[in-house]
């Protein structure tokens, strides 16, 4: 250590007892306080404060800080030093804060500076604030002791941009089984997006890497500390692929003193809504049709099922089919509770189109029949002689069940599955509606209706046809929704979500690259943008991947660059490491060389290795094989729940938001992986999960999408 970075590092152990010990103190305070579980409001509000601030000091106490800015605000004469951590810490006494809060507006230079010596600002409640930044600072803390400092910016050395050192550092660790929070090395292009205001529907396209799923957490624990009035965290959602990428960005929030956000697939989420009156078909069928291998693989185009009902044409469809529906869902005949009574049609259409018009069409079913109910008890009022009533009560309840099956109840499935086929459809619904729907998927929905079973791209259009029938109550609502992998959303799934969201506040995430889900998805995120006015939208790209290291980066991007037209390629952050391997033998080799990867690649350090296969049978096949072999490995499905680490074996397409620090791609062959834009979009995906190693396995011709100029290729023959 030379003499100036200890002189850093003593003054900074100096800074850290004091700070040490005075979160320490307002802990032993807080912990000494008796938790309050009385009646009293205003204590029981305290409570809660008191209680946020234990949870924010007790993460503190271990480590307060991460960073230091040192700022000059024009017109102020000194420099202050700004310690950045998760949560603000005042000194009690004094009233200055010792730490600030990351998501703090003066906390956002130590992100959106990248150097020079030029003035730096931000943003405060009071308008713009302008200075100069002398230092900036990273700092490693571990259970209270200093392991490391970092500094990244000096205004009075020669090498005036924020060096990437610390992130290096940070990226170059390997990862157990989930995400982890990035407050101290968040960067400037994802800062922006971070703080960017609440009110818009935000749409990211991200390379592969690039933090996109980070990002989207630290922002909603952005939005509820600077929108903290007017939202709550249990009205905010991130949705997410499947529920096992749900179990592996769990830490994230938690870690950043959040809770209580809302995380959910949207498949869970709509089965909730409609309260379980449909059941997915499983979706493991569906995976194995779009992702079979060469010609047993079906065509993409707008008549896959999943395109077709995604698509705002089909919104339309069951706009134009409730429109007409409404106009006619009346009772065709006057009431006549007993003979002599008479409640007339007209009256009755007078309730439904003019009084209650504001309301959705089940609810004004039912206040019409509650009306129709309130009459029956008034002209029973006149009648004086009890046995009468009693008889004529009888008779009128029954007259109205009967007269009732002519104006049948539905709910979203029942409405849904009508559309689909030519039995029961009322006359309101003409048979030349059916024709706007392609023949193959009337035949296959009508089918799988009749076991109360869907598919995923049926749920969006039940979800809106239960909007239409039930209307929205306001504490369904969200205040934020995040939608993750959302290249894989329809523009329907979308714009339903649009209607259960306040004020457009929106992010939306994906990677058109990794599309490997066409057939349900998106192409362009235009299908997206244009279902927003355009002050109500905003684009971001980042295109700096921070996952992989340049080797496997750049070989991504040429297997990318064989298959898809205008790529998306990703920009490496400069972390040099192995060459990606390319380990080519025959069939008879496969097992034992998998069996060799693994062995060798557990000397190396790492902790998760991920051996990937190009389907589900594949995956099982191997995975039997490697325990038979006697290797503790997990098998991932499409129904898995849990991420557990270690060794996991698993499709290629379901690797999709994972990473690993190990990678092993198995049959990379001409057969598995064709020169098609799909196959580079899933082999890209497969080569972007890995850290630090990636290695290749092909048993057989090797594939199109292989670009081996700059990768080690080692072949191995298997005795005879
Ligand atoms: N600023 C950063 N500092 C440190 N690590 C970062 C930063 N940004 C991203 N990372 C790391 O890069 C990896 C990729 O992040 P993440 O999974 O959020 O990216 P993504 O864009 O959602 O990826 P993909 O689309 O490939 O699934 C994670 O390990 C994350 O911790």
């Amino acid at each position: 250590m030379d003499t100036e970075t200890q002189s850093a590092y003593q003054e900074e152990l100096q800074r850290l007892e004091q700070t040490s010990n005075e979160i320490d103190k307002q802990l032993k305070r807080l912990q000494a306080t008796p938790v309050y579980y009385g009646p009293d409001l205003t204590e029981q509000a305290l409570e809660v404060v008191r209680e946020q601030a234990r949870d924010n000091l007790g993460k503190a106490v271990e480590e307060p800080y991460f960073g230091r800015l040192d700022f000059q605000e024009t017109g102020h004469s000194a420099v202050a030093p700004l310690y950045i951590g998760k949560a603000g810490v005042e000194d009690e006494r004094t009233g200055q804060l010792l730490v600030i809060d990351w998501r703090a507006p003066v906390a956002s230079l130590f992100y959106s500076f990248t150097g020079g010596l030029d003035p730096a600002s931000y943003e405060s409640p009071d308008g713009m604030i302008e200075g100069l930044v002398y230092m900036k600072r990273n700092l490693v803390i571990r259970k209270q002791i200093l392991q490391r400092v970092v500094d990244t910016y000096n205004r009075e050395e020669d090498s005036l941009a924020v060096g990437d050192e610390f992130l290096l550092y940070r990226l170059g660790e390997n990862k157990d089984n989930k995400l982890r929070d990035i407050v101290s090395t968040i960067q400037a292009e994802q800062d922006r997006i971070i703080r960017a205001a609440k009110n818009t529907a935000l749409i990211i396209q991200g390379v592969a890497g690039s933090g996109k799923t980070t990002v989207a957490l630290h922002r909603l624990a952005f939005l509820l500390y600077q929108y903290r009035e007017q939202i709550r965290a249990e009205r905010m959602v991130i949705f997410a692929p499947n529920s096992m990428f749900l179990d592996y960005i769990s830490g994230v929030l938690p870690e950043l003193g959040v809770g209580n956000i809302q995380q959910s697939t949207f498949t869970d989420w709509v089965l909730d809504v409609l309260e379980n009156e449909v059941k997915l078909a499983d979706p493991s069928l569906t995976l194995q049709t779009w992702f079979a291998v060469g010609p047993k693989r079906p065509v993409i185009d707008e008549t896959a099922p999943g395109r077709f009902k995604g698509s705002i044409t089909f919104k339309q469809y069951l706009d134009d089919c409730l429109k007409l529906f409404e106009e006619s869902y009346v009772p065709t005949a006057d009431f006549l509770p007993w003979e002599g009574a008479k409640l007339p049609l007209a009256m009755i259409r007078e309730w439904f189109f003019v009084e209650n018009k504001h309301y959705p069409m089940a609810k004004r079913r039912e206040r019409v029949i509650a009306r129709i109910k309130r009459w029956m008890e008034m002209q029973l009022d006149k009648i004086w002689e009890q046995t009468r009533k009693k008889e004529l009560k009888k008779k009128a309840a029954q007259r109205l069940r009967t007269y009732l099956t002519g104006w049948p109840e539905y709910t979203s499935f029942t409405f849904y599955k009508m559309l689909f086929s030519e039995q029961g459809r009322p006359a309101s619904l003409p048979p030349e509606l059916l024709a706007r729907i392609p023949e193959g998927i009337q035949a296959a929905s009508a089918k799988l209706f009749k076991k109360k079973e869907v598919q995923l791209e049926d749920l969006a259009p039940l979800l809106y046809i239960h909007t239409r029938l039930n209307g929205i109550a306001s504490d369904q609502m969200f205040d934020h929704v995040v939608i993750d992998e959302a290249q894989d959303f329809s523009p329907f799934q979308v714009a339903v979500l649009d209607s259960y969201t306040r004020n457009r506040s929106f992010t939306i995430l994906g990677d058109l690259s990794q599309g490997i889900h066409a057939y349900q998805g998106i192409l362009d995120w235009k299908e997206f943008s244009s279902l927003f006015r355009e002050e109500e939208t905003g684009y971001f790209e980042l295109e700096r991947s921070y996952r992989s290291t340049m080797e496997i980066i750049q070989f991504a991007n040429q297997v990318l660059q064989r298959g898809v037209e205008h790529p998306l390629l990703a920009v490496p952050v400069f972390r040099s490491g192995n060459k990606v391997r390319v380990l080519q033998t025959d069939a008879k080799g496969r097992l034992p060389l998998v069996q060799q990867a693994i062995a060798t690649l557990q000397q190396g350090n790492v902790s998760t290795i991920a051996i990937v296969a190009r389907t589900e049978k594949l995956a099982e096949e191997l995975h039997g094989q490697l325990t038979a072999a006697g290797i503790d490995a997990n098998l991932i499905t499409a129904k898995q729940r849990v991420y557990r680490g270690g060794i996991s074996v698993l499709p290629v397409y379901l690797t999709k938001g994972l990473e690993f620090d190990a990678v092993v791609l198995m049959d990379i062959t001409a057969q598995h992986y064709e020169a098609t834009l799909i196959d580079a979009k899933l082999l890209y995906v497969g080569c972007t999960r890995a850290l630090h190693e990636l290695w290749l396995v092909a048993a057989g011709e090797l594939s199109p999408l292989i670009n081996t100029d700059d990768a080690d290729i080692v072949t191995t023959e298997s005795p005879q």
